[in-house]
Formats: C-alpha cells, structure tokens, sequence
C-alpha cells in the first residue's frame, strides 16, 4: 500500500540486515481503526525513535512487535519471525525495558542480575554468548559501583540503569524501550544516552524507542518514525525531516546597534549578500535551522487537519 502524504526518505544504515518489518500493519479494536497500514523497517544497529502525538498507536504497534498483542492485518518480521507465533528462543533474543523494577528490593543489584542471567544460558549461541557475564554488563550499564548494593537503596537514575542491565541481560539483538527518561534529571538523562550509544557501538543492538522528548529524539535516533491516528506521516533522520519540511532557516543579526531577522530557504547565499553588502557592520550572526520540535509540530498538524 502507498502512504499518501507519508514522507519516506529512506535509512541511515542502507543495506544492513533488517530486524524489524512491518507491511501494511492494521490494527482494530471493535469498531475502531488503531492502526491503518503502518510500514516500516529498522536495520542492525539503528536506533529507531517512534513518536507521535497521544493515541497515535505507538504502544499498540510496540506490543504486537514485542508479540504481546496480536495484530488484525498485515505482515510483521522481527528478528525474522513473525512475533504472532514466535516461541521462548525468539523471546530470548528480545529486550524489554519495563518502567521501573519495582520488585526485589532487598537483592542486591549484582545477586539479582546473575539470577536473572540463567534464564537465557540456554539461548546462547556461537556468535552471542548468553548472558551477559554480570561485571562487563554492570560495567556497560554504569553500576559498578553499586553492586552489592541492595535494589531498594538505588536512586532514581541507577535503579533506571537496572531496568536497561534487566532488559540487555540475555545481550537481545533488538531492544525496545519506551518512554526510557521520563522523570530524569539533565544528568541522568545524558549518562542514559551515552549507555543507548555505548550499546549499539558495543553490541550492535537495534533499538526502537518512543519517547515524547524530541530534544532526546533528535539525540539517539539514527531515524525517526512519526505516527499520528494510526499512520505514519514521516520517516528518516531528523536531518532529513527537518530539510524536507520545514523548508525556511531564520537569520538573525545586528547592524549599528539594530535587530534583523530573515527567513530564507537557502541561508548560504544570502548570508554571503549580507557580508558583500554590510562586511564588518555584522553582529550577532545566528543561523537556525528548524529542529525536530518545530518539524514534528508542522506534520503532526498537517495530518490532524487532513483528518479532520
Ligand atoms: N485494549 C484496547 N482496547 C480498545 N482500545 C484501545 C486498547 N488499547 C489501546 N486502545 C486505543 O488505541 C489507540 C492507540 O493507543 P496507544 O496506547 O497505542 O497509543 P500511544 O501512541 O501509545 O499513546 P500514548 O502516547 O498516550 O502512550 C488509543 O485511542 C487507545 O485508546
């Protein structure tokens, strides 16, 4: 099927194997279409970032690639199964990450993670060795130090870093977090993107992400999806949506003391206009180039008013 008015502008990583295939996904609750022919794909080692306005599908489509919910039409790979009727293999070489793990609170990080461990030895193969032998795994998560501490005494930002070292024991091919930073402090935040980083550079995981941070979006996503009321309306690097979309730069400067501002949908040679006709008068020079915030704001609108 073709997605009208979709923008597909094709992947970071071309070529690599793909882990996530989804053709023509629908999904209906009673009388009610959630999903209406959502395609996408994700290759080895991209982090892919699902956004979309409240309601839009993003946990629905999330849970039938986790083979959680079943779907009502069209063709899912994961992994290459089809998570409808995948077994305990292919789950183990999946990675949740749960909102906070609240349980265990008297093990100790170090104890809980081992133990958890021994539920994908089985599953380990020549090429990934399963599970994560627990020091390199506290060690790429930032929980050295904390290990023997008991779950309960961890503070926000570590027990989070647990919930990711729960989610990557089984070292999962494709890792799905949702809503990863939510209640994070600006330094929790950045130690947990440069552990997203250290992770696809490390291991090569894929991971698909959703978040309603577009700051954090524009940061770990190799690409963007974007979906509102059950379709996607966009798809490529933040790059590439910001370019194709939001089409002017602003220019601002100062001359004698006095405030400019142009808009321009190539600033290079205007800038260089500016400079011809004005030289050392130029102050204050600012390029901006609309980010994610402003390119997500634009589509998001243009689909709810072609809906309406
Ligand atoms: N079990 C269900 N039965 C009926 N409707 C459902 C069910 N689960 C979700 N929905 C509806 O499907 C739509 C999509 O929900 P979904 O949770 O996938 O959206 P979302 O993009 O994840 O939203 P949010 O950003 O708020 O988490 C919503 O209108 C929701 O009310």
């Amino acid at each position: 099927m073709t997605l009208t008015g979709a923008l597909d502008l094709g992947t970071g990583v071309p070529g690599g194997e793909r882990v996530i295939d989804v053709r023509d996904l629908r999904m209906r609750y009673g009388a009610k279409d959630v999903l209406s022919g959502v395609s996408f794909d994700a290759r080895r080692g991209e982090v892919l970032a699902l956004l979309g306005p409240n309601g839009a599908g993003k946990t629905t489509t999330i849970e039938i690639l986790e083979g959680f919910r079943m779907r009502s039409a069209g063709e899912v790979s994961v992994l290459g199964i089809d998570p409808a009727s995948a077994g305990e293999r292919w789950r183990a070489r999946i990675g949740v990450v749960l909102q906070s793990w609240r349980d265990h609170g008297k093990w100790r990080v170090r104890e809980l993670l081992k133990h958890l461990g021994t539920y994908f030895a089985p599953y380990s193969t020549d090429r990934i060795r399963r599970p994560w032998p627990v020091d390199d795994l506290l060690d790429v998560v930032g929980l050295t130090a904390q290990a023997d501490q008991r779950v309960m005494r961890l503070s926000g930002g570590q027990r989070r870093r647990l919930d990711v070292a729960i989610g990557i024991v089984g070292r999962p091919e494709l890792l799905f977090l949702d809503e990863p930073t939510v209640g994070f402090d600006p330094a929790a935040r950045r130690e947990f993107h440069d552990l997203v980083h250290r992770l696809t550079d490390v291991d090569d995981t894929t991971i698909l992400l959703t978040t309603h941070d577009l700051d954090e979006a524009e940061k770990l996503a190799d690409r963007i999806v974007i979906l509102a009321a059950g379709r996607i309306i966009a798809d490529g690097s933040a790059d590439q949506l910001s370019r194709q979309v939001a089409g002017e730069t602003e220019i601002r400067w100062t001359r004698d003391g006095q405030r400019f501002v142009h808009s321009a949908v190539d600033a290079t040679p205007f800038v260089r206009e500016l400079f011809r006709q004005y030289g050392e008068d130029i102050a204050d020079l600012e390029v901006r180039r609309n980010n994610l915030e402003d390119t997500y704001m634009k589509l998001v609108l243009e689909a709810e008013g072609g809906t309406r």
